[in-house]
């Protein structure tokens, strides 16, 4: 089929190669120059693990183009939209401006009965609005939303085998035909048996947004439980084992440590919340407030953790912070924990220096203030303190023994509960796990 992805960041640059990888022709579109002549050229703007080798595969084939030129979608039955949906500054509502100026441009190019599959995460309703600005403009296009659940780290093999596929569709022929088309471009994948839920469009917005704030509230339910753990000795790790056998509650997402951050968890309950808000309906999903709250206060106990150590005062002191992304085998640091972690440390007056394997250019941009190397020793040269926020395997992998060597004052904190703690206090180090005694 010709395929059309309107914005190619961490998601569309992935839908849009994974499609070409699956078989179709597909034509990227994106506003920024810099990043359409990377993707052009078969480089991957971001670090991504698969992405580079089906970007090459797919402009070698001849089946993958980026330009920034709109009317390049003209040929295209399927014009996938997945452009950003930022938390608006100061609120937390979701940006849609990108959303609602893709739509405007897509417009004067669509042929009649060409498919519309919005692919943003967006606020419950949007989906029911922007089918109207079609219809109004007098395009005869249809609209449909077929939300996405990949994972950043895994997100080509997410794309090609996701869990599920969804379709939010209007009702009728025109759903039947939205459907078609769907059902079309994603062939391989349901035909190896991907369980399809093909609804209305409030429906699959609202399971976009809910399953992240699923997602979200396992991940503070378990750092709650952290919370209570440091205060009778007890350990958040064997706690999230023993429930973690109960196949209803199951141990994924249970990992205790300084929280979730990205692109996505954290604007999105915050979106949810507002828009719940807008629909009279704020009380329904109120825990959503506390979830993100109990969040951000375990990026403000490492920090806490770190001062303490030095008996209240950092000033001065050498702190390693390994880790910027906020998760490992990504290079985003989209509201990184580790990051905020890091930049607060600085604020109060440490002497930091942060490490990341992928990510230290991104952070450069945003946190000029931080000093960065890409080397783990250096990090570890001289340190009063060390830190682990993004569990990266170069992290987990360090030999105690050898760290205990570099630093100047063998104090770890595991931030992220990735260490083993019987190893790193038998090599002489003071080691301060989460929720962990
Ligand atoms: N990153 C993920 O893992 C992920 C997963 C599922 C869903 N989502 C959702 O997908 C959407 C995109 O997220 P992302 O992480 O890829 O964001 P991103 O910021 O990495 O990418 C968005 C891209 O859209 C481009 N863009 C903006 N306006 C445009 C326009 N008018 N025309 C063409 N291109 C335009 C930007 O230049 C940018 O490259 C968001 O709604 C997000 O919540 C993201
Ligand atoms: O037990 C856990 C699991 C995750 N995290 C943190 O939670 C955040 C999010 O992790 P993850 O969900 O793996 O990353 P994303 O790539 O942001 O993916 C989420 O957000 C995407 C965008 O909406 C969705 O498509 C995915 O399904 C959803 O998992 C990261 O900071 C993780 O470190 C924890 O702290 N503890």
């Amino acid at each position: 089929m010709k395929v059309s992805v309107i914005g190619c960041g961490y998601l569309g640059a992935v839908h849009a190669a994974a499609m070409a990888e699956l078989g179709h022709d597909v034509v990227g579109i994106d506003v920024d120059e810099n990043k359409v002549a990377m993707l052009a050229s078969g480089k991957a703007p971001f670090f991504e693990p698969g992405l580079p080798e089906i970007l090459t595969a797919g402009i070698g084939s001849g089946r993958l183009s980026f330009t920034t030129d709109m009317s390049a979608v003209k040929d295209a039955q399927i014009h996938f939209v997945a452009v950003g949906t930022p938390q608006k500054k100061g609120e937390y509502a979701a940006d849609l401006t990108f959303v609602d100026a893709a739509i405007e441009s897509l417009i004067p190019y669509l042929s009649d009965g060409d498919l519309v599959a919005g692919k943003s995460t967006v606020p419950v309703g949007t989906a029911a609005r922007l089918a109207t600005l079609i219809a109004d403009s007098g395009s005869k296009a249809l609209l449909a939303w077929n939300p996405e659940f990949l994972r950043e780290g895994f997100a080509v093999q997410d794309t090609i085998s996701p869990d599920r596929l969804v379709y939010g569709v209007p009702g009728g022929g025109e759903g039947e035909k939205a459907k078609e088309l769907l059902d079309e471009v994603y062939a391989v994948a349901l035909s190896s048996g991907t369980p399809l839920v093909v609804t209305d469009y409030a429906t699959a917005e609202l399971v976009k947004v809910s399953a992240n704030a699923f997602l979200a509230t396992k991940i503070s339910f378990i750092n709650a439980m952290a919370e209570i753990a440091e205060s009778t000795g007890a350990d958040v790790t064997r706690l999230a084992d023993a429930i973690g056998f109960d196949a209803r509650i199951g141990r994924r997402f249970l990992n205790a440590g300084v929280g979730f951050g990205g692109g996505c968890l954290p604007k999105d309950i915050r979106a949810f919340t507002a828009r719940a808000e807008e629909l009279g309906r704020g009380e329904s999903v109120a825990f959503l407030k506390e979830v993100d709250a109990i969040n951000l206060r375990r990026r403000q106990k490492v920090v806490d953790l770190v001062v303490e150590s030095f008996g209240g005062d950092v000033f001065g002191k050498r702190v390693a912070v390994l880790g910027l992304a906020f998760k490992p085998d990504s290079d985003d640091i989209r509201d990184s924990p580790a990051l905020d972690v890091a930049a607060k440390l600085k604020g109060l007056g440490a002497d930091v220096i942060a490490t990341d394997p992928e990510a230290i250019s991104n952070a450069e941009k945003t946190h000029p203030q931080l000093v960065y190397t890409p080397d783990i020793a250096v990090a570890l040269t001289g340190a009063d303190a060390v830190v682990v926020v993004t569990e990266w395997k170069h992290f987990r992998d360090l030999v105690p023994a050898d760290a205990a060597k570099l630093v100047k004052r063998a104090y770890v904190i595991d931030g992220r509960n990735c260490l083993d703690p019987v190893a790193w206090r038998s090599a002489g180090w003071e080691y301060r796990g989460l929720g962990r005694p």
